[in-house]
């Protein structure tokens, strides 16, 4: 999908390839991506498994270097990890060591600064962790503890929060829950969010659109908007114009599975190749 630059753009990704050279040969996982994510939009990114979704996140975190192309933040190249952007992981990642308050201040010690204590308050009470900044990790249940990496990642006020998975070891009903949450905190405090999930459903409930990758090499394959109202209620979840579009979702990915397990005639190599190997 080729785009032209969004004036509203927080994040642009143009011509966005990645090549992983591996023992066994050069990999490319993502190739010629393009998209523009909106200020204070929520965009979930999902696709067959592999089809380059974290791959695609990371470049847009500062993370990983990219082969060719460039992510863009308010029109400046993202280089390298940036203030502006946290980042929340299936994985909560806190020191086990450390209880919740001291995992919070943990970056902002890297760096030789503090934690704003009201704002980081403010969100402890906001995601219910209230009276828990002396409790250790392993006294918290798993939902707790991404409930905290949530609170460290907006410790900093970044103006975009990328989250790769941040629910999928959570059971359904967690899960859920933390969708819930997940969405007042973003209509009190609107950042710009990148979501990466397996779950069609919890695009469709926490999206202003959702992008479909292609298998591998992936590329934007489409684009869909989520028109419903916010907050988005159990009664608006189970409308027929939010299973319609979820089935629509569903049957893309399928149909891209598809055509990544049938043989595929000679396809001529991509300029991402012809790049690499000049
Ligand atoms: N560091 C790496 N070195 C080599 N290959 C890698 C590396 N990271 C990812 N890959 C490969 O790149 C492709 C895309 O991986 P990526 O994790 O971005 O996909 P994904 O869509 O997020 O997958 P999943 O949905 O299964 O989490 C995969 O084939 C993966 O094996």
């Amino acid at each position: 999908m080729d785009a032209v630059d969004d004036p509203n753009a927080k994040l642009t990704v143009r011509q966005a390839t990645k090549i992983y050279r591996t023992a066994s040969g050069d990999l490319v996982a993502i190739d010629r991506c393009n998209l523009d994510v909106r200020a204070r939009e929520i965009v979930s990114i999902v696709g067959p498994s592999g089809c380059g979704k974290t791959t695609l996140l990371w470049s847009m975190s500062g993370l990983h270097g990219l082969t060719a192309g460039e992510v863009r933040l308010d029109g400046k190249p993202i280089t390298g990890p940036n203030p502006e952007i946290g980042m929340v992981f299936q994985d909560a990642n806190l020191l086990p060591w450390r209880n919740l308050d001291s995992n919070i201040a943990f970056p902002f010690e890297i760096k030789g600064g503090k934690p704003d204590r009201a704002w980081v308050d403010h969100l402890m009470h906001r995601v219910g962790l209230d009276g828990f900044g002396a409790k250790m990790p392993r006294e918290l249940s798993g939902g707790m503890q991404q409930r905290a990496a949530l609170v460290r990642a907006l410790s900093f006020k970044p103006s975009v929060l990328l989250m790769d998975e941040p629910f999928g070891a959570l059971d359904s009903f967690t899960r859920e829950e933390m969708n819930r949450l997940v969405e007042e905190i973003w209509m009190e405090t609107p950042t710009t969010i990148v979501l990466i999930t397996h779950s069609i459903e919890e695009a469709v409930f926490l999206s202003d659109r959702v992008v479909v990758m292609s298998p591998r090499p992936g590329r934007v394959a489409s684009i869909h908007p989520v028109p419903f109202p916010r907050p988005r209620s159990i009664e608006i979840m189970t409308t027929r114009e939010v299973f319609d579009l979820m089935t629509t979702i569903k049957l893309e990915i399928v149909g891209e599975r598809k055509s990544l397990s049938a043989p595929k005639p000679a396809a001529p190599p991509s300029a991402a190749l012809d790049r690499a190997a000049s």
